[in-house]
């Protein structure tokens, strides 16, 4: 990767930010603020059109992160919040909008791991509308609270229960 050049100011946002509607499916959705996290910019993913039920919106490659390296060091570290459960205690964090995407208890997103080729792939689970922020389920074990669902769980615990899909979903080849 190429030094960054910091002498010129970076070229300025739009109000949000910016659509990359180059990627075919990313068409169907953009990058959000959100004000309902605990983050400084909470960030969201919304549908920029209406999106049909069994839509594949977005395929996210992979870092594979492997067992070991994710139980000495990512579990310790802000990147727990935005892993993917792999196969025998590996990770995978999903670049692109992948990891972009916030907890809903009745999400409108479906996701599948395919560990093998380093992609999580995710589908429309229902009928979306457009401007509708797309979302996934975490699990029932949440490690911040979630206006949507007051009384879930709060898991604050630094355990496996602790990181995004905090359930094992279906993984295939
Ligand atoms: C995978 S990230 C999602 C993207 C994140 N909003 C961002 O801007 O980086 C997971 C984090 O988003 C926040 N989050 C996701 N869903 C949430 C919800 N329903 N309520 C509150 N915070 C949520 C939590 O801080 C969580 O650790």
């Amino acid at each position: 990767m190429s030094e960054r050049d910091t002498s010129s100011p970076p070229s300025q946002l739009p109000e949000g930010y910016q659509t990359d509607t180059s990627h075919p499916l990313r068409s169907s959705c953009k990058v959000v603020k959100v004000a309902y996290t605990n983050e400084v910019t909470g960030r969201g993913v919304a549908a920029v059109t209406s999106i049909s039920r069994g839509t594949l919106i977005e395929v996210a490659e992979c870092i594979l992160v492997p067992r070991k390296d994710y139980e000495d060091h990512a579990r310790h570290t802000t990147f727990q919040h935005y892993l993917f459960h792999g196969q025998d205690g590996d990770m995978l964090m999903a670049l692109g909008l992948g990891s972009l995407f916030n907890h809903n208890a009745q999400p409108n997103l479906d996701y599948r791991v395919h560990q093998p080729i380093l992609q999580v792939h995710f589908y429309a689970s229902r009928d979306i509308q457009k401007d509708e922020e797309l979302c996934i389920f975490y699990g029932g074990k949440l490690w911040f609270s979630d206006p949507t669902q007051p009384e879930t769980c709060l898991d604050l615990s630094d355990d496996e229960a602790s990181f995004l899909a905090g359930f094992s979903p279906e993984t295939s080849t």
